[in-house]
């Protein structure tokens, strides 16, 4: 990622990619080149700039409102806490990207859930790309290609949503600024600005990966970040101090993200989550674009490599107490996961880094300060905190195994 960065900037051949992608052309599992280059850079700027992330500012303060709302009609009842954030998280990334939520939203999680399980790299027909015996006994392609079907239908509907409204009033309405990421790839189409032409595939493909990749990291941080709180009580009762008093002119209002910056143990415990739980432990494969020689191994050209950010998170070489929850470790240090601490890399690094950190973290702080300010938090059936299971799911991103189930009690009555 620093001095081999270039030839490792190639992603291997993942059939679901291949099929869910349209033949690979979205962003996360496209081939390193132009392509995937005009790609990533079109939604830097439409979607994932500092400036595009501070005008969805509503949005988020919206969606987390509602899950606070919903929360409290739940309470002192066991609610699945998973569920309503992956549903907030998905609501946010759907409306900052497409300008609303689609009336088929339940159904896409549902897809998406399964896409990133089937999308780790490790499957046989992954690791065998030229045997068609093994995508068709392993059930492989049949199972993409009916998720595909699903999906494609989703999609085809956002996209003709936005055209028959821009062929109407015009992008956004007629209000340029107010153009989502659909409305501005549309309009590159139709402009023909690029050095290729921008199909529909390709526009399906962009939302899909975005969709994907926005929602279901942010949300595994939240709930993995409630899990380890719950599992340590006095660091709950910390975290909630600190948002309580920052907040403390509030009385009952939802929070809103003018003073998260000033929340530094919360910050600290999202950067701590992102340690011990990255929510792509194993990044995204990259494949060795050429030979090459590292620490005297010979690395073959078209080699796949995967990268395990979730033991280099928990090194002890590197870390005091490595399976220690202890947000405390980042309170004053300089260490960050923004590609240049090689110890973390919870967003990879290079050219192929996370494009969605900015992004990603108000929709994480967010929420997580809400949930932590209007409810103290209990498990269901006199469960004790150390007695939480934290098995983690196989898959790209991974979340809890079993759906995390806690009590809420309002804290403002
Ligand atoms: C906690 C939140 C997130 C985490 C932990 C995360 C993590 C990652 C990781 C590990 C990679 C692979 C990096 C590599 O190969 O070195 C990646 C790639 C990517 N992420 Fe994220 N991500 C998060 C949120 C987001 C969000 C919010 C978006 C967009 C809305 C996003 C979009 C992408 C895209 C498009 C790529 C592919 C980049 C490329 O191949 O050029 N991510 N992310």
């Amino acid at each position: 990622m620093k001095t081999h960065d270039l030839i490792f900037s190639q992603r291997p051949y993942v059939l679901a990619a291949q099929i869910m992608a349209y033949n690979s052309t979205a962003i996360i599992f496209t081939p390193y080149g132009n392509y995937w280059r005009q790609m990533r850079k079109i939604c830097m700027m439409e979607l994932l700039s500092p400036s595009r992330v501070q005008s969805f500012r509503s949005v988020r303060e919206e969606e987390v409102s509602d899950l606070v709302e919903s929360l409290y009609t739940n309470a002192g009842s066991p609610v699945n806490l998973s569920q309503k954030i992956y549903s907030m998280t998905y609501g946010i990334t759907a409306r900052s990207a497409f300008g609303k939520k689609s009336k088929e939203q339940e159904e896409f999680i549902r897809i998406m859930a399964e896409l990133v399980k089937l999308s780790g790299g490790f499957c046989l027909s992954d690791m065998y790309p030229s045997s068609e015996l093994l995508k068709l006994i392993s059930g492989m392609r049949i199972k993409l290609n009916k998720l595909h079907r699903a999906s494609d239908k989703i999609l085809e509907n956002i996209v003709n949503e936005h055209r028959n409204k821009r062929n109407q009033t015009g992008g956004g309405g007629g209000n340029p600024q107010q153009e989502d990421l659909v409305d501005v790839l549309l309009k590159i189409q139709q402009q023909g600005d690029l050095e290729f032409p921008l199909t529909n595939d390709n526009i399906k493909a962009v939302i899909q990966d975005v969709f994907g990749a926005g929602s279901e990291t942010s949300a595994t941080v939240v709930e993995w970040a409630m899990s380890e709180l719950l599992k340590n009580p006095e660091l709950l009762k910390k975290a909630q101090s600190e948002v309580r008093q920052v907040f403390s002119d509030q009385k009952g209002v939802a929070v809103s993200e003018s003073r998260i910056h000033e929340l530094r143990f919360l910050k600290s415990v999202v950067k701590e989550t992102l340690r011990l739980h990255p929510s792509g432990p194993l990044l995204i494969p990259r494949e060795c674009s050429e030979d090459c020689r590292i620490k005297g191994y010979e690395i073959p050209a078209k080699t796949k490599v995967i990268i395990n950010a979730w033991a280099i998170g928990r090194d002890p070489s590197y870390w005091k107490e490595a399976e220690r929850f202890d947000p405390e470790r980042f309170m004053d240090s300089d260490i960050d996961f923004r590609g240049s601490n090689f110890e973390y890399i919870p967003f990879g690094g290079g050219r192929r880094i996370c494009p969605g950190i900015t992004y990603a973290l108000p929709s994480i702080e967010l929420p997580l300060a809400n949930l932590l300010y209007h409810f103290n938090w209990e498990l269901p059936g006199g469960l004790k905190g150390e007695d939480l299971d934290m098995t983690e799911s196989f898959a790209l991103a991974v979340r809890r195994k079993n759906d995390l189930y806690l009590i809420p009690t309002p804290f403002h009555v």
